[in-house]
């Protein structure tokens, strides 16, 4: 990543988008916040990667989400739906049944978000998960087969599976889903692996899974609180490399 600096288009909520960006640039990528129907198309032919969140949808994002997803999957790059909430509302649900059938190649969100994706009952009310996991696992099983796309979980240890294998990262923080956005910025950081290993979708999920766990975990140790975890996990991400990685992250085959 820090060696490509890929440019990594992010089609992310209004809460998301300063911090996200800030993610992505502590991590070596160079992010692009471009959602216009107008360019959105456009632009996602110059980059390597795409993302998609759907947390303060409008109609005139929507588009926008629609033009790059097309653009992307049109010309083979790789793209990350984020399904923030869609079980909410009429306007969410049928929005994200037109941009899976857009097919991305990773899909990450909450056990919630999953849950309610894969067409199980969850517990989910707005954007933060109501279920475990675990609880979430058979789900993301079912919806990676469904759709052909990388399914993540997020939340205490996370699961990732592409309907056949099926890794845990542990780590992270109790702090991490006390800031918001934080998932949110874990999207974008999968587009920004998968725009530097776009063959490899599990292996690049897992990675920037891995990344979250290692620096959330270290910045949690000097921090106070959620204010304070929130810039030093930027800090933290700055300065994750490689060693760091493979000596911390908490990676097993589920
Ligand atoms: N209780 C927790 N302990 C450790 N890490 C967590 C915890 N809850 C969430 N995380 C981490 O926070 C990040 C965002 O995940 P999550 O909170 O599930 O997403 P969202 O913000 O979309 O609900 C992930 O890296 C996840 O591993
Ligand atoms: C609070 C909020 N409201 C709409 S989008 C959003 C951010 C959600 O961020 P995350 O899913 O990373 O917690
Ligand atoms: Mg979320």
């Amino acid at each position: 990543m820090r060696r490509e600096s890929p440019l990594v288009q992010c089609v992310t909520n209004y809460v998301a988008m300063n911090y996200a960006a800030n993610v992505l640039l502590a991590a070596g990528a160079s992010p692009a916040m471009v959602h216009a129907p107008e360019e959105a198309g456009e632009f996602a032919e110059l980059a390597s990667a795409l993302t998609i969140n759907i947390g303060t949808l409008s109609s005139y994002w929507l588009q926008g989400m629609h033009a790059a997803a097309k653009a992307a999957h049109a010309s083979g790059k790789p793209w990350v739906l984020d399904p923030v909430a869609h079980f909410a509302t009429a306007f969410r649900r049928q929005a994200i049944e037109g941009l899976l059938a857009l097919k991305p190649t990773v899909i990450r969100g909450n056990a919630s978000e999953i849950m309610a994706l894969a067409g199980d009952v969850s517990s989910g009310r707005g954007v933060d998960s109501g279920d475990s996991v675990e609880r979430a696992e058979a789900s993301a099983l079912a919806l990676a087969r469904r759709t052909d796309a990388v399914v993540a979980v997020t939340g205490v240890v996370d699961f990732v599976t592409d309907g056949h294998a099926a890794v845990c990262i542990a780590g992270g923080s109790e702090l991490m889903p006390k800031v918001t956005a934080m998932g949110c910025a874990l999207t974008c950081m999968v587009g920004g692996f998968l725009a530097v290993t776009p063959q490899q979708p599990l292996e690049a999920t897992v990675t920037a899974l891995a990344c979250f766990g290692v620096a959330g975990t270290q910045a949690a140790q000097a921090s106070n609180g959620p204010g304070s975890f929130a810039w030093r996990f930027i800090d933290s991400l700055a300065a994750l490399n490689g060693d760091v990685l493979q000596a911390h992250a908490q990676v097993a085959r589920a």
